[in-house]
Protein backbone atom coordinates (compact mmCIF):
# COMPACT_ATOMS: atom_id res chain seq x y z
CA UNK A 1 0.00 0.00 0.00
CA UNK A 2 1.48 3.59 -0.71
CA UNK A 3 2.35 5.18 2.48
CA UNK A 4 -0.06 8.17 2.53
CA UNK A 5 2.17 10.45 4.18
CA UNK A 6 5.04 10.17 1.89
CA UNK A 7 2.21 10.63 -0.70
CA UNK A 8 0.75 13.97 0.54
CA UNK A 9 4.46 15.14 1.14
CA UNK A 10 5.42 14.32 -2.64
CA UNK A 11 1.86 16.30 -3.20
CA UNK A 12 2.67 19.31 -1.40
CA UNK A 13 6.50 19.86 -1.35
CA UNK A 14 6.80 19.38 -5.58
CA UNK A 15 5.10 23.22 -6.06
CA UNK A 16 6.46 24.47 -3.11
CA UNK A 17 9.77 23.18 -4.61
CA UNK A 18 10.04 24.31 -7.75
CA UNK A 19 8.68 27.97 -6.45
CA UNK A 20 11.66 28.21 -3.90
CA UNK A 21 14.30 26.79 -7.00
CA UNK A 22 13.18 29.51 -9.36
CA UNK A 23 13.43 32.43 -7.23
CA UNK A 24 16.08 34.90 -6.97
CA UNK A 25 19.32 35.56 -6.34
CA UNK A 26 20.55 31.81 -7.04
CA UNK A 27 22.29 29.79 -4.16
CA UNK A 28 23.34 26.68 -3.46
CA UNK A 29 20.01 26.16 -1.59
CA UNK A 30 18.56 26.67 -4.70
CA UNK A 31 20.70 24.27 -6.53
CA UNK A 32 19.69 21.30 -4.53
CA UNK A 33 16.39 22.27 -4.57
CA UNK A 34 16.46 22.36 -8.08
CA UNK A 35 17.85 18.80 -8.18
CA UNK A 36 15.50 17.58 -6.34
CA UNK A 37 12.59 18.85 -8.47
CA UNK A 38 14.17 17.33 -11.29
CA UNK A 39 14.39 14.13 -9.67
CA UNK A 40 10.73 14.47 -8.82
CA UNK A 41 9.94 15.66 -12.15
CA UNK A 42 12.04 12.16 -13.56
CA UNK A 43 10.16 9.68 -11.59
CA UNK A 44 6.96 10.99 -12.79
CA UNK A 45 8.07 11.15 -16.39
CA UNK A 46 9.10 7.55 -15.64
CA UNK A 47 5.53 6.54 -14.42
CA UNK A 48 3.91 8.24 -17.15
CA UNK A 49 6.01 6.64 -19.85
CA UNK A 50 5.86 3.33 -18.43
CA UNK A 51 1.88 3.55 -17.71
CA UNK A 52 0.95 5.65 -20.50
CA UNK A 53 3.77 5.59 -22.90
CA UNK A 54 5.00 2.39 -23.57
CA UNK A 55 2.04 0.24 -23.70
CA UNK A 56 -0.05 2.01 -26.13
CA UNK A 57 2.68 3.11 -28.76
CA UNK A 58 6.09 1.46 -27.25
CA UNK A 59 8.50 -0.52 -30.40
CA UNK A 60 6.85 -4.04 -28.84
CA UNK A 61 2.75 -3.04 -28.96
CA UNK A 62 2.35 -5.09 -31.79
CA UNK A 63 3.25 -8.33 -29.96
CA UNK A 64 0.47 -10.44 -28.64
CA UNK A 65 -0.85 -9.49 -25.64
CA UNK A 66 -2.38 -11.02 -22.50
CA UNK A 67 -5.95 -10.77 -20.89
CA UNK A 68 -5.70 -8.98 -17.74
CA UNK A 69 -8.22 -7.73 -15.38
CA UNK A 70 -8.79 -3.78 -15.38
CA UNK A 71 -5.74 -1.70 -14.66
CA UNK A 72 -7.14 -0.12 -11.76
CA UNK A 73 -7.68 -3.56 -9.84
CA UNK A 74 -3.86 -4.33 -11.29
CA UNK A 75 -2.21 -0.97 -10.43
CA UNK A 76 0.04 -2.18 -7.55
CA UNK A 77 0.03 -5.91 -8.46
CA UNK A 78 2.50 -8.39 -10.55
CA UNK A 79 0.66 -11.37 -12.27
CA UNK A 80 1.06 -14.18 -9.93
CA UNK A 81 2.81 -17.68 -10.87
CA UNK A 82 -0.74 -19.00 -11.32
CA UNK A 83 -1.58 -16.26 -13.85
CA UNK A 84 1.19 -16.53 -15.68
CA UNK A 85 0.54 -20.39 -16.12
CA UNK A 86 -2.60 -19.12 -17.71
CA UNK A 87 -0.78 -16.62 -19.80
CA UNK A 88 1.26 -19.38 -21.02
CA UNK A 89 -2.25 -22.11 -21.51
CA UNK A 90 -3.61 -20.00 -23.57
CA UNK A 91 -0.37 -19.39 -25.98
CA UNK A 92 1.25 -21.44 -28.80
CA UNK A 93 4.59 -22.69 -28.42
CA UNK A 94 6.46 -20.23 -30.25
CA UNK A 95 5.56 -17.24 -28.74
CA UNK A 96 6.42 -14.18 -26.28
CA UNK A 97 3.52 -12.90 -24.39
CA UNK A 98 3.53 -9.39 -23.49
CA UNK A 99 2.15 -8.35 -20.63
CA UNK A 100 1.58 -5.61 -17.95
CA UNK A 101 2.69 -5.05 -14.22
CA UNK A 102 3.34 -3.00 -11.67
CA UNK A 103 2.18 0.82 -12.62
CA UNK A 104 1.04 -0.95 -16.20
CA UNK A 105 4.51 -1.52 -16.74
CA UNK A 106 4.93 -3.94 -19.63
CA UNK A 107 7.01 -7.24 -19.42
CA UNK A 108 7.32 -9.66 -22.32
CA UNK A 109 6.77 -13.23 -20.29
CA UNK A 110 8.89 -15.79 -22.96
CA UNK A 111 7.62 -18.93 -23.12
CA UNK A 112 9.95 -20.31 -26.21
CA UNK A 113 12.91 -23.32 -25.55
CA UNK A 114 15.36 -21.10 -27.08
CA UNK A 115 14.59 -17.65 -26.01
CA UNK A 116 14.79 -18.73 -22.60
CA UNK A 117 18.06 -20.48 -22.94
CA UNK A 118 19.19 -17.79 -24.19
CA UNK A 119 18.61 -15.40 -21.72
CA UNK A 120 19.23 -17.38 -18.95
CA UNK A 121 22.31 -19.24 -20.16
CA UNK A 122 23.78 -18.92 -23.51
CA UNK A 123 23.71 -15.10 -23.37
CA UNK A 124 23.25 -14.73 -19.73
CA UNK A 125 26.62 -13.01 -19.09
CA UNK A 126 25.12 -9.52 -19.66
CA UNK A 127 23.26 -10.82 -16.18
CA UNK A 128 26.66 -11.98 -14.38
CA UNK A 129 27.07 -12.33 -10.42
CA UNK A 130 30.20 -11.98 -7.98
CA UNK A 131 32.72 -14.68 -8.81
CA UNK A 132 34.64 -14.15 -6.13
CA UNK A 133 31.35 -15.16 -3.61
CA UNK A 134 30.55 -17.79 -5.67
CA UNK A 135 34.12 -19.26 -5.61
CA UNK A 136 34.50 -19.10 -1.77
CA UNK A 137 31.21 -20.71 -1.84
CA UNK A 138 30.97 -23.13 -4.00
CA UNK A 139 33.56 -25.66 -1.49
CA UNK A 140 31.12 -25.02 1.47
CA UNK A 141 27.78 -25.66 -0.29
CA UNK A 142 29.03 -28.33 -2.53
CA UNK A 143 30.01 -31.22 -0.05
CA UNK A 144 28.66 -30.32 3.19
CA UNK A 145 25.84 -32.69 3.86
CA UNK A 146 27.41 -33.91 7.27
CA UNK A 147 26.21 -30.63 8.69
CA UNK A 148 23.00 -31.34 7.19
CA UNK A 149 22.74 -34.58 9.15
CA UNK A 150 23.57 -33.19 12.02
CA UNK A 151 20.57 -30.95 11.45
CA UNK A 152 18.34 -33.73 10.80
CA UNK A 153 19.13 -35.54 13.58
CA UNK A 154 17.97 -32.56 16.12
CA UNK A 155 14.45 -33.59 14.48
CA UNK A 156 12.58 -34.46 18.22
CA UNK A 157 12.56 -38.50 18.02
CA UNK A 158 8.55 -40.31 18.30
CA UNK A 159 9.05 -40.46 21.70
CA UNK A 160 8.93 -36.36 21.77
CA UNK A 161 7.18 -35.17 19.11
CA UNK A 162 6.32 -31.76 18.69
CA UNK A 163 2.57 -31.98 19.53
CA UNK A 164 1.02 -35.46 18.70
CA UNK A 165 -2.66 -34.62 18.73
CA UNK A 166 -2.89 -31.24 17.69
CA UNK A 167 -2.06 -29.47 14.35
CA UNK A 168 1.14 -27.71 14.15
CA UNK A 169 2.43 -25.21 11.49
CA UNK A 170 4.61 -26.62 9.53
CA UNK A 171 6.55 -23.67 8.58
CA UNK A 172 7.21 -22.43 11.72
CA UNK A 173 8.60 -25.59 12.63
CA UNK A 174 10.85 -26.46 10.03
CA UNK A 175 12.39 -22.77 9.98
CA UNK A 176 13.66 -23.46 13.44
CA UNK A 177 15.63 -26.98 11.64
CA UNK A 178 16.48 -25.44 8.86
CA UNK A 179 18.46 -22.02 10.49
CA UNK A 180 19.86 -24.41 13.06
CA UNK A 181 21.29 -26.30 9.83
CA UNK A 182 22.32 -22.77 7.91
CA UNK A 183 23.56 -20.86 10.96
CA UNK A 184 26.05 -24.02 11.15
CA UNK A 185 27.02 -24.13 7.39
CA UNK A 186 28.13 -19.69 8.10
CA UNK A 187 29.37 -20.12 11.68
CA UNK A 188 30.43 -24.31 12.10
CA UNK A 189 29.31 -26.42 14.34
CA UNK A 190 31.41 -24.76 17.29
CA UNK A 191 31.10 -21.48 16.39
CA UNK A 192 27.87 -19.41 18.11
CA UNK A 193 28.86 -18.66 21.46
CA UNK A 194 26.63 -20.80 23.79
CA UNK A 195 25.05 -17.86 25.62
CA UNK A 196 23.24 -16.66 22.67
CA UNK A 197 20.08 -18.93 21.82
CA UNK A 198 19.60 -19.26 17.91
CA UNK A 199 16.10 -18.84 18.55
CA UNK A 200 16.51 -15.01 18.94
CA UNK A 201 18.65 -14.28 15.75
CA UNK A 202 15.91 -16.46 13.97
CA UNK A 203 13.19 -14.16 15.46
CA UNK A 204 15.02 -10.69 14.28
CA UNK A 205 15.22 -12.60 10.59
CA UNK A 206 11.55 -13.58 11.07
CA UNK A 207 10.91 -10.39 11.93
CA UNK A 208 13.07 -8.88 8.90
CA UNK A 209 11.41 -10.47 6.45
CA UNK A 210 8.09 -10.68 7.63
CA UNK A 211 7.07 -7.45 5.12
CA UNK A 212 9.05 -9.75 2.04
CA UNK A 213 6.25 -11.85 1.48
CA UNK A 214 2.92 -10.86 -0.02
CA UNK A 215 1.85 -8.55 -2.83
CA UNK A 216 3.63 -5.33 -1.19
CA UNK A 217 6.65 -6.63 -1.29
CA UNK A 218 6.31 -8.35 -4.51
CA UNK A 219 5.14 -4.74 -6.07
CA UNK A 220 8.02 -3.19 -4.67
CA UNK A 221 10.39 -5.25 -6.27
CA UNK A 222 8.34 -4.68 -9.49
CA UNK A 223 8.52 -0.91 -8.88
CA UNK A 224 12.44 -0.68 -8.34
CA UNK A 225 12.43 -2.12 -12.21
CA UNK A 226 11.28 1.54 -13.25
CA UNK A 227 12.47 3.98 -10.00
CA UNK A 228 15.44 3.35 -7.74
CA UNK A 229 13.98 2.04 -4.24
CA UNK A 230 15.20 5.37 -2.25
CA UNK A 231 13.69 7.71 -4.56
CA UNK A 232 10.20 9.48 -2.77
CA UNK A 233 7.48 6.53 -2.82
CA UNK A 234 7.31 3.31 -1.20
CA UNK A 235 4.75 0.55 -0.84
CA UNK A 236 5.89 -0.57 2.51
CA UNK A 237 4.22 1.08 5.38
CA UNK A 238 7.15 3.17 7.16
CA UNK A 239 6.37 1.02 10.33
CA UNK A 240 7.10 -1.88 8.73
CA UNK A 241 10.48 -0.38 6.96
CA UNK A 242 11.19 0.80 10.75
CA UNK A 243 10.99 -3.01 12.19
CA UNK A 244 12.69 -4.50 9.47
CA UNK A 245 15.55 -1.93 10.13
CA UNK A 246 15.56 -2.87 13.67
CA UNK A 247 16.27 -6.07 13.44
CA UNK A 248 18.43 -5.83 10.95
CA UNK A 249 20.49 -3.92 13.27
CA UNK A 250 20.16 -6.78 16.13
CA UNK A 251 21.47 -9.27 13.25
CA UNK A 252 24.14 -7.30 12.10
CA UNK A 253 25.83 -6.06 15.48
CA UNK A 254 25.25 -9.89 16.30
CA UNK A 255 27.17 -11.24 13.13
CA UNK A 256 29.94 -8.31 13.55
CA UNK A 257 30.57 -9.79 16.95
CA UNK A 258 30.72 -13.27 15.51
CA UNK A 259 33.55 -11.73 12.42
CA UNK A 260 35.65 -9.60 14.74
CA UNK A 261 36.02 -12.66 17.11
CA UNK A 262 36.67 -15.30 15.01
CA UNK A 263 39.48 -12.66 13.27
CA UNK A 264 40.89 -12.41 17.02
CA UNK A 265 41.25 -15.69 16.96
CA UNK A 266 42.43 -16.16 12.94
CA UNK A 267 46.28 -16.67 12.98
CA UNK A 268 48.67 -17.67 10.34
CA UNK A 269 48.84 -21.14 11.71
CA UNK A 270 45.06 -21.74 11.53
CA UNK A 271 45.84 -21.30 7.50
CA UNK A 272 46.59 -24.63 7.23
CA UNK A 273 43.34 -25.87 9.35
CA UNK A 274 40.47 -27.32 6.90
CA UNK A 275 37.64 -24.83 7.39
CA UNK A 276 33.68 -26.17 6.90
CA UNK A 277 32.29 -23.17 7.51
CA UNK A 278 31.95 -20.35 5.37
CA UNK A 279 32.50 -17.58 7.89
CA UNK A 280 36.18 -19.19 8.47
CA UNK A 281 36.68 -19.52 4.38
CA UNK A 282 35.91 -16.05 3.71
CA UNK A 283 38.28 -14.85 6.81
CA UNK A 284 41.53 -17.44 5.67
CA UNK A 285 41.02 -16.06 1.61
CA UNK A 286 42.16 -12.29 2.63
CA UNK A 287 39.73 -11.43 0.07
CA UNK A 288 36.93 -10.14 1.54
CA UNK A 289 36.49 -6.97 3.55
CA UNK A 290 34.37 -7.13 6.99
CA UNK A 291 31.41 -4.87 5.38
CA UNK A 292 31.60 -7.88 2.57
CA UNK A 293 31.53 -10.73 4.75
CA UNK A 294 28.79 -9.10 6.88
CA UNK A 295 26.76 -9.28 3.42
CA UNK A 296 27.59 -12.54 2.73
CA UNK A 297 26.70 -13.53 6.80
CA UNK A 298 22.75 -11.88 6.46
CA UNK A 299 22.49 -13.51 2.43
CA UNK A 300 23.41 -16.87 3.47
CA UNK A 301 21.79 -17.15 6.65
CA UNK A 302 18.86 -15.93 5.60
CA UNK A 303 18.58 -17.17 1.97
CA UNK A 304 19.83 -20.99 3.40
CA UNK A 305 16.80 -21.12 6.07
CA UNK A 306 13.95 -19.63 4.51
CA UNK A 307 14.49 -21.78 1.45
CA UNK A 308 15.00 -25.26 2.36
CA UNK A 309 11.97 -24.83 5.11
CA UNK A 310 9.66 -23.56 2.24
CA UNK A 311 10.93 -26.29 0.06
CA UNK A 312 10.36 -28.96 3.06
CA UNK A 313 6.75 -27.56 3.39
CA UNK A 314 5.81 -27.61 0.21
CA UNK A 315 6.77 -31.73 0.01
CA UNK A 316 4.62 -32.05 3.45
CA UNK A 317 1.99 -30.31 1.83
CA UNK A 318 1.84 -32.92 -1.14
CA UNK A 319 2.40 -35.75 1.07
CA UNK A 320 0.14 -35.01 3.85
CA UNK A 321 -3.17 -35.68 1.06
CA UNK A 322 -1.52 -38.49 -0.02
CA UNK A 323 -1.17 -40.91 2.82
CA UNK A 324 -0.14 -44.07 0.09
CA UNK A 325 2.38 -41.94 -1.15
CA UNK A 326 3.74 -41.31 2.21
CA UNK A 327 3.85 -44.73 3.38
CA UNK A 328 5.87 -45.70 0.58
CA UNK A 329 8.53 -43.27 1.91
CA UNK A 330 8.60 -44.07 5.10
CA UNK A 331 9.50 -47.81 4.20
CA UNK A 332 11.93 -47.05 1.84
CA UNK A 333 13.15 -44.39 4.67
CA UNK A 334 13.20 -47.22 7.47
CA UNK A 335 14.70 -49.49 4.62
CA UNK A 336 18.00 -47.83 3.83
CA UNK A 337 18.53 -45.53 6.88
CA UNK A 338 19.91 -47.29 10.40
CA UNK A 339 17.47 -46.95 12.86
CA UNK A 340 18.74 -44.25 15.36
CA UNK A 341 20.67 -45.34 18.24
CA UNK A 342 21.83 -43.87 21.76
CA UNK A 343 25.32 -43.28 20.44
CA UNK A 344 25.06 -39.39 18.71
CA UNK A 345 26.76 -40.41 15.49
CA UNK A 346 25.04 -38.83 12.85
CA UNK A 347 22.25 -41.08 11.16
CA UNK A 348 21.33 -39.90 8.32
CA UNK A 349 24.14 -39.52 5.72
CA UNK A 350 24.04 -38.35 1.64
CA UNK A 351 25.87 -41.29 0.61
CA UNK A 352 23.09 -42.98 1.82
CA UNK A 353 20.74 -40.43 -0.60
CA UNK A 354 22.10 -42.14 -4.21
CA UNK A 355 19.62 -45.64 -3.72
CA UNK A 356 16.21 -43.51 -2.72
CA UNK A 357 13.97 -43.66 -5.66
CA UNK A 358 10.57 -42.60 -4.01
CA UNK A 359 12.02 -40.20 -1.73
CA UNK A 360 14.27 -38.93 -5.11
CA UNK A 361 11.11 -38.88 -6.77
CA UNK A 362 8.86 -37.29 -4.13
CA UNK A 363 11.69 -34.02 -3.60
CA UNK A 364 11.53 -33.59 -7.77
CA UNK A 365 8.30 -33.61 -8.26
CA UNK A 366 7.64 -31.41 -5.06
CA UNK A 367 10.27 -28.90 -6.77
CA UNK A 368 8.61 -29.40 -9.90
CA UNK A 369 5.42 -28.31 -9.60
CA UNK A 370 5.91 -26.02 -6.75
CA UNK A 371 8.83 -23.75 -7.72
CA UNK A 372 10.24 -21.89 -4.75
CA UNK A 373 10.87 -19.30 -7.34
CA UNK A 374 8.01 -18.75 -9.33
CA UNK A 375 8.97 -16.34 -11.47
CA UNK A 376 12.13 -14.64 -12.30
CA UNK A 377 13.25 -11.32 -14.07
CA UNK A 378 15.78 -10.28 -16.83
CA UNK A 379 16.73 -7.08 -18.01
CA UNK A 380 17.83 -6.59 -22.10
CA UNK A 381 21.04 -4.44 -21.54
CA UNK A 382 20.80 -3.76 -25.14
CA UNK A 383 19.36 -4.46 -28.24
CA UNK A 384 18.91 -8.42 -28.76
CA UNK A 385 17.28 -10.37 -31.13
CA UNK A 386 16.24 -13.59 -29.54
CA UNK A 387 16.44 -16.29 -31.79
CA UNK A 388 13.53 -18.73 -30.53
CA UNK A 389 10.55 -16.16 -31.67
CA UNK A 390 12.71 -14.11 -33.54
CA UNK A 391 11.78 -10.99 -32.15
CA UNK A 392 14.12 -7.61 -31.36
CA UNK A 393 13.81 -6.74 -27.64
CA UNK A 394 14.60 -2.73 -27.34
CA UNK A 395 17.52 -2.32 -24.35
CA UNK A 396 15.64 -1.75 -20.94
CA UNK A 397 13.11 -4.73 -21.92
CA UNK A 398 12.05 -6.42 -18.64
CA UNK A 399 11.74 -10.41 -19.59
CA UNK A 400 10.06 -12.59 -17.10
CA UNK A 401 10.76 -16.57 -16.99
CA UNK A 402 8.10 -19.07 -14.71
CA UNK A 403 9.80 -22.04 -13.75
CA UNK A 404 5.84 -21.92 -12.22
CA UNK A 405 4.69 -21.91 -15.41
CA UNK A 406 7.00 -23.74 -17.26
CA UNK A 407 7.24 -26.54 -15.21
CA UNK A 408 3.06 -27.24 -15.10
CA UNK A 409 3.18 -27.19 -19.17
CA UNK A 410 2.40 -29.81 -21.39
CA UNK A 411 4.78 -27.94 -23.63
CA UNK A 412 7.75 -28.82 -21.88
CA UNK A 413 6.67 -31.63 -19.92
CA UNK A 414 5.16 -34.62 -21.54
CA UNK A 415 1.16 -35.83 -20.69
CA UNK A 416 -1.77 -33.87 -20.90
CA UNK A 417 -3.20 -31.97 -23.47
CA UNK A 418 -0.88 -30.07 -25.63
CA UNK A 419 -3.33 -26.72 -25.64
CA UNK A 420 -2.71 -24.13 -28.24
CA UNK A 421 -0.17 -26.42 -30.40
CA UNK A 422 -1.31 -29.09 -32.92
CA UNK A 423 -2.09 -32.04 -30.48
CA UNK A 424 -5.08 -32.06 -28.38
CA UNK A 425 -4.47 -35.70 -27.45
CA UNK A 426 -3.26 -36.34 -23.74
CA UNK A 427 0.27 -38.44 -23.69
CA UNK A 428 -1.05 -41.55 -22.31
CA UNK A 429 2.37 -42.38 -20.93
CA UNK A 430 3.03 -39.61 -18.37
CA UNK A 431 1.00 -38.27 -15.87
CA UNK A 432 -0.58 -34.70 -16.56
CA UNK A 433 1.67 -32.07 -15.69
CA UNK A 434 -0.93 -30.12 -14.48
CA UNK A 435 -1.03 -32.25 -11.30
CA UNK A 436 1.51 -33.10 -8.51
CA UNK A 437 2.15 -37.23 -9.20
CA UNK A 438 5.52 -38.13 -8.52
CA UNK A 439 5.34 -41.89 -10.37
CA UNK A 440 6.70 -39.74 -13.23
CA UNK A 441 10.11 -39.70 -11.86
CA UNK A 442 9.71 -43.67 -11.35
CA UNK A 443 9.16 -44.43 -15.02
CA UNK A 444 11.21 -42.06 -16.33
CA UNK A 445 14.70 -40.22 -15.26
CA UNK A 446 13.50 -37.35 -16.58
CA UNK A 447 10.18 -37.19 -15.39
CA UNK A 448 8.93 -36.50 -18.94
CA UNK A 449 10.94 -33.27 -19.96
CA UNK A 450 10.38 -32.69 -23.22
CA UNK A 451 13.77 -30.20 -22.92
CA UNK A 452 16.53 -29.35 -21.53
CA UNK A 453 14.78 -26.07 -20.27
CA UNK A 454 11.75 -27.92 -18.66
CA UNK A 455 13.22 -28.36 -15.56
CA UNK A 456 14.78 -25.38 -13.61
CA UNK A 457 13.82 -25.13 -10.15
CA UNK A 458 17.31 -23.82 -9.44
CA UNK A 459 17.62 -21.82 -12.52
CA UNK A 460 19.81 -22.52 -15.26
CA UNK A 461 23.49 -20.88 -17.07
CA UNK A 462 25.51 -18.66 -14.84
CA UNK A 463 22.87 -16.98 -13.00
CA UNK A 464 21.43 -20.46 -11.41
CA UNK A 465 21.38 -21.14 -7.69
CA UNK A 466 25.07 -21.86 -6.25
CA UNK A 467 23.77 -24.02 -3.31
CA UNK A 468 21.84 -26.39 -5.21
CA UNK A 469 23.62 -29.64 -4.10
CA UNK A 470 23.62 -28.62 -0.83
CA UNK A 471 19.85 -27.47 -0.85
CA UNK A 472 18.65 -30.92 -2.61
CA UNK A 473 20.75 -33.02 0.21
CA UNK A 474 19.27 -30.72 2.62
CA UNK A 475 15.65 -31.24 1.84
CA UNK A 476 15.99 -34.79 0.72
CA UNK A 477 17.72 -35.46 4.51
CA UNK A 478 15.48 -33.76 6.15
CA UNK A 479 12.25 -35.32 4.42
CA UNK A 480 13.73 -38.50 5.12
CA UNK A 481 14.04 -38.01 8.97
CA UNK A 482 10.50 -36.14 9.01
CA UNK A 483 9.00 -38.97 7.25
CA UNK A 484 10.63 -41.54 9.12
CA UNK A 485 9.31 -40.37 12.22
CA UNK A 486 6.10 -39.07 11.51
CA UNK A 487 2.74 -39.17 9.92
CA UNK A 488 1.48 -35.93 8.36
CA UNK A 489 -1.97 -35.74 7.71
CA UNK A 490 -4.12 -32.40 6.45
CA UNK A 491 -5.76 -30.66 9.31
CA UNK A 492 -9.02 -29.23 7.43
CA UNK A 493 -11.69 -27.68 8.73
CA UNK A 494 -13.18 -28.76 5.33
CA UNK A 495 -15.96 -31.82 4.83
CA UNK A 496 -14.38 -35.04 5.09
CA UNK A 497 -11.16 -33.45 6.15
CA UNK A 498 -10.59 -32.58 2.17
CA UNK A 499 -8.90 -28.66 2.26
CA UNK A 500 -11.05 -25.80 1.52
CA UNK A 501 -9.20 -23.75 -1.33
CA UNK A 502 -8.17 -20.73 1.21
CA UNK A 503 -5.94 -23.40 3.05
CA UNK A 504 -4.34 -24.43 -0.17
CA UNK A 505 -4.21 -20.84 -1.00
CA UNK A 506 -0.33 -20.16 -2.24
CA UNK A 507 1.42 -17.05 -0.94
CA UNK A 508 4.09 -15.64 -4.11
CA UNK A 509 6.28 -13.40 -2.28
CA UNK A 510 10.03 -13.76 -2.94
CA UNK A 511 9.38 -17.52 -2.61
CA UNK A 512 6.10 -19.38 -3.49
CA UNK A 513 4.95 -20.93 -0.14
CA UNK A 514 1.60 -22.46 1.16
CA UNK A 515 -0.09 -19.05 2.59
CA UNK A 516 -0.72 -21.19 6.20
CA UNK A 517 0.00 -25.31 6.78
CA UNK A 518 -1.47 -26.91 9.24
CA UNK A 519 -0.87 -30.26 9.64
CA UNK A 520 -0.87 -32.90 12.24
CA UNK A 521 2.20 -35.01 12.87
CA UNK A 522 1.61 -38.25 14.44
CA UNK A 523 4.42 -40.20 15.94
CA UNK A 524 5.12 -43.64 13.70
CA UNK A 525 7.02 -45.84 16.45
CA UNK A 526 9.23 -48.72 15.04
CA UNK A 527 12.31 -46.90 13.77
C1 LIG B 1 15.32 -25.75 -2.29
C2 LIG B 1 16.09 -24.71 -2.09
C3 LIG B 1 16.46 -23.67 -3.12
C4 LIG B 1 15.87 -23.35 -4.33
C5 LIG B 1 14.64 -23.99 -4.98
C6 LIG B 1 16.66 -22.27 -4.91
C7 LIG B 1 16.38 -21.70 -6.14
C8 LIG B 1 17.15 -20.70 -6.71
C9 LIG B 1 16.92 -20.14 -8.03
C10 LIG B 1 15.80 -20.53 -8.98
C11 LIG B 1 17.87 -19.19 -8.26
C12 LIG B 1 18.07 -18.37 -9.54
C13 LIG B 1 17.17 -17.18 -9.57
C14 LIG B 1 17.20 -16.52 -10.92
O1 LIG B 1 17.50 -17.14 -11.94
O2 LIG B 1 16.87 -15.33 -10.96
C15 LIG B 1 18.70 -19.14 -7.06
C16 LIG B 1 19.77 -18.28 -6.91
C17 LIG B 1 20.55 -18.23 -5.77
N1 LIG B 1 20.48 -19.07 -4.68
FE1 LIG B 1 19.16 -20.57 -4.39
N2 LIG B 1 17.69 -21.94 -4.04
C18 LIG B 1 17.61 -22.78 -2.95
C19 LIG B 1 18.45 -22.78 -1.86
C20 LIG B 1 19.51 -21.94 -1.67
C21 LIG B 1 20.39 -21.91 -0.51
C22 LIG B 1 20.27 -22.89 0.67
C23 LIG B 1 21.29 -20.90 -0.70
C24 LIG B 1 22.44 -20.40 0.17
C25 LIG B 1 22.80 -20.84 1.31
C26 LIG B 1 21.00 -20.30 -1.98
C27 LIG B 1 21.71 -19.26 -2.53
C28 LIG B 1 21.44 -18.68 -3.77
C29 LIG B 1 22.16 -17.53 -4.31
C30 LIG B 1 23.31 -16.78 -3.62
C31 LIG B 1 21.60 -17.25 -5.57
C32 LIG B 1 21.96 -16.09 -6.51
C33 LIG B 1 22.82 -16.49 -7.62
C34 LIG B 1 23.07 -15.28 -8.53
O3 LIG B 1 22.16 -14.62 -8.97
O4 LIG B 1 24.20 -15.01 -8.79
N3 LIG B 1 19.92 -20.94 -2.54
N4 LIG B 1 18.24 -20.06 -6.15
Amino acid sequence: MFDSVQFILLATTTPILVNIAFRQPYSWLNAILLAHCFAILASLCAIVNAMFVQPFFGSLCNLPTAEQEAIWTRLLKEPTGDELAKFHAHASTSQIIRYFGVLNSERLFLMDPKDIRQVMDSEAYEFGRSYLICRLLSPILGKNSLVVSDGADHIPHSSGSPSPNSAIEVLKMFEETAFQIASTVFFGSTGVDDNFALEDLLKEFRDAFSISSGSAAQAEMAWETILPSHLFFGLISVDDIRKTEQSMKGIKSFCRKQIAQRKSEYTPASRILPERNILDTAIKSEQLSDDEILDLCTTSLATGYKTISVALTWAVYHLSTRPGVQALLRSEVRASFPAPDQTGAPHFTSDLLQNMPILTAICNETLRFSPLVALTYREARTDTLLSGSNQIVPRGTILAISPWAIQRSPIYWAGGAMSGGSSTTPHKASPDPSIWDMSRWLTDKKGGARMQCSFIPFGRGPRCCIAEGFARDGMMILLAALVGRFDFSFQSSGRDNNPKPEELRVSFGMVAKPAKLMVRAQPVFGW
